[in-house]
């Protein structure tokens, strides 16, 4: 595994270098032209394949999408810059209104999409609205390494809170993480590939009940368990 991983990371720095010499060579791009490119950039759907993706990855990326043909699960779009909630849900949560449109924000990104293809997260989220349930598909690069070789808890459970919040969001809209808990069973290879099921089990007035298991591409392997609380935001309270 490690040493299809360096291989891996050999293919990248490969690429990195290819986009590096692209980089230099438009450095002379005309403002308009750079303007259009970032605009671009702000609004790519990251939520998509790139070559950074392993063989087990797009495979079971094409097998969701062909589950999405009958409306039953969706594919969600992810975006760098802005997020699945609407920036308007939480106007009313934050009374510093500085904190959703002010200039304080513009360098702001999501913390899982601030690395460069295949070297942190790459995913995809599936929602089945009816069922209250999602799949999150996971590559940990290898920028995410905890101890040699293994994917870091914190990055795993980062990864469990955006497959958590995607599931609650179905029937919440605007929530935020109160409580995760997660049971980490086996180490997870870095560079591997793991699937994420979440469900809601419970919703109880503002509170969403939600449970999730990682595992690997083949099923056989749990690497971590994990239940979390997330509330609805009232809109009439603020966060401060
Ligand atoms: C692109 C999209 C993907 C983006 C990523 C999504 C995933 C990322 C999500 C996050 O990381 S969010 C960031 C981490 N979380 C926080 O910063 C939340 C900090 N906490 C808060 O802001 C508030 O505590 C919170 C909004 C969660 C709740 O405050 P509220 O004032 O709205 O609720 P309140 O305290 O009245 O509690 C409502 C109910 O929940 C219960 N509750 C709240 N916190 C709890 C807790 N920690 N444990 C157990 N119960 C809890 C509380 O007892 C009560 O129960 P009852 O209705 O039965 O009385």
């Amino acid at each position: 595994m490690l040493r299809s991983c360096t291989a891996g990371l050999r293919s990248l720095w490969a690429l990195r270098g290819r986009r590096e010499g692209a980089a230099r060579l438009s450095a002379d791009l005309q403002p308009a032209r750079r303007l259009f490119s970032t605009e671009k950039a702000v609004h790519k759907d990251w939520a998509l394949p790139n070559p950074s993706w392993s063989k087990d990855l797009k495979l079971l990326f094409d097998q969701f999408m062909k589950k999405c043909e009958d409306g039953s699960w969706e594919r969600l779009p992810s975006c760098k810059h802005t997020c699945t909630y609407k920036s308007e849900d939480f106007k009313t949560y934050f009374l510093d209104p500085q904190l959703v449109e002010g200039e304080g924000l513009s360098q702001a990104q999501l913390f899982t999409r601030g690395f460069e293809d295949g070297l942190g997260f790459e995913y995809v989220i599936f929602n089945n609205n009816d069922e209250k349930r999602t799949v999150c598909l996971f590559q940990g690069g290898p920028y995410l390494q905890g101890i040699p070789g293994f994917l870091h808890g914190g990055a795993i459970a980062t990864m469990i809170d955006v497959a958590f919040g995607s599931c609650a969001a179905i029937s919440g809209g605007a929530v935020m993480t109160a409580n995760l808990n997660i049971n980490f069973k086996r180490p997870v290879p870095l560079c591997s590939v793991l699937v994420i099921h979440s469900q809601l089990d419970k919703l109880e007035g503002r509170k969403l009940f939600v449970s999730c298991n990682v595992r690997s591409v083949d099923e056989k392997t749990l690497y971590s368990e994990a239940t979390g609380l997330f509330i609805k935001l009232d809109p009439k309270k603020s966060s401060t």
